[in-house]
């Protein structure tokens, strides 16, 4: 890909910083390596035809600050010059952003490959210990979350430094375990003729989720949104709607079990001194970063350049 202009350049600041998800849209602007983000209203993606006239209308005719370059995490595959969202209609297309939006570089990586590189860098008071041991310094480790769709990526340490692995596990197979489950299980609605981890586990997989209990039980589906069913759940003024939160949880702990054996995920809970606390601004450390495909798109953020 030929963004960066070249591999070996550091980023201009001001850093244009997104977060493009399929429904929300998240920006700042870091002036420079040292200073907090400037953070932006969130976007609603669905509220702009392209990425690009989002970004002129929400952030860049919004501020004085000009962004010189742009890192871009995306919900989607990152491949070619024209990369597709998941689960909703923009194509980034950097060189047009570079030709049109005035970045020198943009720098496109997957949103859950940016996940993974910043578990590195949570601080102490962000992390919980839920089972025994102890952790692994280096050892791997798995992200997982559900938003529009379910995304989940490794981070493996391998030649002294972190390499995430972006993938699609969120369409990995989830199948029945307990007896409720057979009970609620041929009711979720399949894609494919499956269910995958995704028809469960994201917004519009909370609502299959609950209407199929509905349905077992022979009960009305009242609620028609995934914050509607997180609310009455949470407060305990609907059973259909608090068995659908906690089956979710349910099946994201168990998805996340079997990712942490997929992935031997020993890197766990680390103390503040095994593991650098921050993530790396960019920088010109490229040596010691991954294999070249992968560190052309995200070689500036490797946790563990020496830069600072
Ligand atoms: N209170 C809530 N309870 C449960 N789900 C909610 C709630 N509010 C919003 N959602 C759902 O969360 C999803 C959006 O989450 P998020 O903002 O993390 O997504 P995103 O970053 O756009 O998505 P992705 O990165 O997965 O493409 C939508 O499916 C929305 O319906």
């Amino acid at each position: 890909m030929a963004y960066p202009s070249t591999q070996d350049t550091v980023l201009e600041f001001p850093i244009l910083i997104g977060d493009i998800g399929g429904t929300n849209a998240r920006f700042a602007i870091v002036v420079d390596s040292y200073a907090e983000p400037r953070e932006f209203p969130v976007v609603q993606t669905a509220d702009f035809a392209t990425i690009d006239e989002a970004i002129q209308t929400s952030i860049l005719d919004q501020t004085n600050i000009i962004p010189r370059s742009a890192v871009l995490a995306v919900a989607g595959p990152v491949d070619g010059d024209e990369i597709d969202l998941t689960n909703c209609d923009w194509v980034v297309r950097p060189k047009q952003m570079m030709a049109e939006l005035g970045f020198s570089d943009v720098v496109v990586l997957n949103d859950f490959e940016a996940q993974a590189l910043a578990v590195v860098a949570l601080g102490e008071e962000h992390l919980e210990k839920i089972g025994g041991g102890a952790a692994e310094t280096t050892g791997s480790r798995v992200v997982l979350g559900p938003g529009t769709g379910l995304g989940v990526a490794g981070l493996v340490h391998a030649r002294h430094t972190w390499i995430p692995v972006p993938g699609e596990g969120g369409h990995m197979d989830l199948g029945p375990r307990t007896e409720r489950d057979l009970e609620i299980f041929p009711h979720v609605e399949r894609i494919g003729g499956r269910i995958s981890a995704e028809q469960l586990l994201c917004g519009r997989g909370l609502v299959n989720l609950y209407r199929a209990i509905a349905k077992a039980d022979g009960k009305d589906a009242k609620f028609a949104t995934p914050a509607e069913i997180t609310g009455a759940a949470l407060e305990r003024r609907d059973e259909i709607a608090a068995e659908a939160l906690d089956l979710f949880v349910t099946y994201l702990g168990r998805l996340a079990g079997d990712l942490g054996l997929v992935f031997m995920s020993r890197g766990g809970f680390s103390s503040p001194e095994a593991l650098p606390r921050r993530s790396c601004p960019p920088c010109r450390t490229a040596g010691s970063g991954p294999p070249s495909r992968t560190r052309r798109r995200t070689a500036r953020f490797w946790p563990t350049c020496r830069c600072s």
